[in-house]
């Protein structure tokens, strides 16, 4: 089973401002509201691949309540601890020429709620995968990936950590399965400027030096790369997309890529599918729907002059065939 882990989850509130000045009132053209936070972002994305995973976590209030209902109208399994005070944060993400967000800093969350979390991690054992991404609230120790990591470690699960700087850093020390840190996060650990995943290569080999099993960069539009577990290198371009909303594209990546890993498929198609899974969600009010996918799969294959694989191209035709059957039961039911 793949567990993702969000200790701040958030409603992602998405406006699409038609002015940005400070100091004034700014109307925005549309709004949507959608269940965040990276955890979540993956387990939706694997939800819509019809791969089941549970979504752990911490929520609160009214805007907990709300989340929590959204995602079991989904049918993405979660696991809550739900606090007595406060609420989930709400997440603005102004949508206009440029993307600016402001990300709330989150409820208050008391010891004893932090114990019952622990507690509740215990069903995660052998075999599982276990994903630890986004910020840290304020009032949990700064450790708190370490120490989730270390309880849990010689149980035989597989870390994947997606965290900023020094929090992934310290993670190397548990070997986690999968990092996944874009160019800037790579170029302010090391302090260097870098673009295009060639440039990045050298920075996988030393994260992957320093303990890391699977490495993925991913440089925006440049592409991606993997330094996978064998010591194999991979890059990936990345398809071209009319840009909607970056919000939860690095998370679609590490959803598609456990994705396919799950299903024991090799590295290097793993990645292709992963980039496929980010894009899609860029060019998407919110996480990508299968078909999305499935476009933007079929197009990067077709960018890098290569055939879809057996796998993939299988997946791609049945969920052709159910789409158009599902529309045909819509229709006749009308
Ligand atoms: O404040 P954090 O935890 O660092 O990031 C949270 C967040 O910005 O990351 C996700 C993906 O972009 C969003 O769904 C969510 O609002």
């Amino acid at each position: 089973m793949i567990y993702t882990m969000t200790l701040n989850p958030a409603l992602d509130y998405v406006m699409h401002p038609l002015t940005l000045d400070m100091g004034f009132t700014n109307r925005s053209s549309s709004e949507e509201l959608h269940c965040g936070g990276n955890g979540i972002n993956i387990s939706t994305l694997l939800n819509e691949l019809d791969v089941p995973s549970i979504a752990m976590g911490i929520a609160a209030g009214f805007t907990g309540d709300y989340l929590l209902k959204r995602l079991q109208e989904k049918g993405v399994a979660s696991n809550f601890v739900i606090l007595d005070r406060g609420y989930t944060r709400i997440n603005i993400k102004l949508n206009g020429i440029v993307m600016t967000m402001v990300n709330g800093m989150g409820p208050k969350i008391p010891e004893k709620k932090v114990d019952e979390l622990l507690a509740r991690m215990d069903v995660v054992g052998a075999g599982d995968t276990l994903v630890l991404t986004g910020s840290i609230p304020n009032s949990l120790p700064e450790d708190m990936y370490m120490q989730i990591m270390r309880r849990l470690g010689g149980r035989g699960i597989q870390f994947v950590v997606d965290a900023p700087g020094q929090l992934l850093m310290e993670s190397l020390e548990m070997h986690p399965f999968l990092i996944k840190p874009n160019n800037h996060e790579v170029g302010r650990i090391y302090g260097v400027e870098i673009e295009e995943p060639e440039a990045c290569m050298p920075y996988a080999h030393k994260l992957q030096e320093a303990g890391a099993r699977n490495v993925i960069i991913s440089c925006g539009g440049h592409g991606s790369l993997l330094l996978d577990e064998n010591g194999a290198e991979h890059i990936v371009p990345t398809a071209r997309i009319r840009l909607v909303n970056a919000t939860g594209a690095g998370d679609s990546m590490v959803g598609g890529f456990l994705a396919q890993v799950t299903r024991g498929v090799d590295y290097e198609t793993a990645l292709i599918f992963a980039s496929a899974c980010g894009t899609a969600t860029a060019a998407s009010k919110g996480i990508a729907k299968r078909s999305t996918i499935d476009r933007v799969v079929t197009a990067l294959y077709k960018k890098m002059g290569r055939a879809i694989p057996g796998t993939i191209a299988r997946d791609i035709e049945e969920n052709r065939v159910r789409a158009e059957e599902d529309e045909k039961k819509g229709s006749e039911a009308k």
